[in-house]
């Protein structure tokens, strides 16, 4: 059986630890391309020359021209720019939209029967101004943000508890903003509710509201640490577990950007949801049931990708 191919459109600091992760993993040969001439070609030959020590065997290669993409089963995209301290994530809009009206295009002609990762920010609204430049089907292209928050999520829960991430679950829905929504009722540590832990004695109400703030202002707390950039190892490591679902047809259930038609009341949206990944792409979108304070919340969310879906809509009006 031939080797799945993997195109990662932008090679910057996620692209470059994707395709590692990706060599790794075996997941199949690794196309990296970047505007940035010489970039994808040096990562991808560094990254083969670490597969003899590793042990692992990959096609790594760069380039800077879509043809390169061609049949590509999962394309992987991060390509524009990242924040900076000071910056929100919708300050990258203007730039990222038009990154994205390029990459959609080269996606569209060389891979159309590809998965779709979308990782670049504003997420919810680069993913959904991303499929409608592509054309591709909806349940074909997603965004990463959920793994993401919902593992950061869990790395602080299993800090406070003092017990393994591997036991910790969390969800975080909504868009990948300031609004996310992280949901206590349905995080757990081995199947135990966080609001069951609070009446435990586990953790304070007003703690886990602390932690809840912190997993809100994750990637704004690496940015500021970094100071050059913002989070990849997380980030990427989120979107293999995406696309290793897809390739593998693993039916993982995870929380990803995916294209609402109606689901939570939502029409024609991208927003972080529970969905089921497999060979189908976005196989199903799970509506779970929210309380009045959660709803409240996940709409205020919505609203905001909303807000930035309309901005996207006036700078291109071809999208609407
Ligand atoms: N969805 C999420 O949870 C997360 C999203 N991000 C976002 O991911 C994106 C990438 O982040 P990094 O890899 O750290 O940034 P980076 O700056 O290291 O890499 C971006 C790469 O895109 C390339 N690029 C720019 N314009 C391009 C174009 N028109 N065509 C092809 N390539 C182009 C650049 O040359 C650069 O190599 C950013 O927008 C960042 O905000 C970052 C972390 C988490
Ligand atoms: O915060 C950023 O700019 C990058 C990002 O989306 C994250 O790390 O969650």
């Amino acid at each position: 059986m031939a080797r799945k191919k993997i195109a990662l459109i932008g090679s910057g600091m996620i692209g470059g630890t994707l395709a590692h992760l990706a060599g790794l993993k075996e997941l199949g040969d690794i196309v990296l391309f970047d505007i940035a001439d010489g970039i994808p070609q040096g990562k991808g030959l560094d990254i083969a020359e670490s597969a003899p020590v590793e042990g692992f065997n990959a096609k790594l290669t760069g380039a800077s021209d879509y043809a390169a993409i061609e049949g590509a089963d999962v394309c992987i995209v991060t390509a524009g720019v990242a924040r900076k301290p000071g910056m929100s994530r919708d300050d990258l809009l203007g730039i990222n939209l038009k990154v994205m009206e390029q990459v959609g295009a080269g996606i569209k002609k060389y891979a159309p029967n590809a998965f779709v990762i979308c990782i670049t920010n504003p997420l919810d609204a680069m993913v959904w101004a991303l499929q409608k430049f592509s054309g591709l089907p909806k349940n074909m292209v997603v965004g990463m943000a959920g793994v993401l928050d919902s593992a950061r999520f869990r790395h602080f829960l299993s800090e406070e508890f003092n017990v393994s991430v591997q036991d910790v679950t969390a969800f975080v829905l909504g868009g990948h903003g300031d609004s996310m929504v992280p949901l206590a009722r349905y995080s757990t540590v081995a199947g135990i509710p966080l609001t069951d832990l609070v009446k435990m004695g586990w953790v304070t109400k007003e703690r886990l509201e602390e932690i809840i703030q912190r997993t809100r202002d994750g990637g704004a707390e690496i940015v500021g640490l970094l100071k050059t950039g913002s989070a990849y190892y997380a980030p990427a490591a989120s979107a293999i577990e995406m696309a290793e679902s897809y390739l593998k047809d693993k039916k993982r259930v995870l929380p990803c950007a995916a294209h609402l038609s109606g689901q939570y009341g939502v029409k024609d949206m991208y927003v972080g949801v529970p969905t089921v990944i497999g060979a189908g792409g976005v196989e199903r979108v799970i509506e779970i049931d929210l309380n009045k304070a959660e709803e409240e919340a996940f709409q205020k969310s919505v609203g905001a990708v909303a807000g930035l879906c309309e901005a996207c809509i006036n700078i291109a009006p071809a999208l609407k």
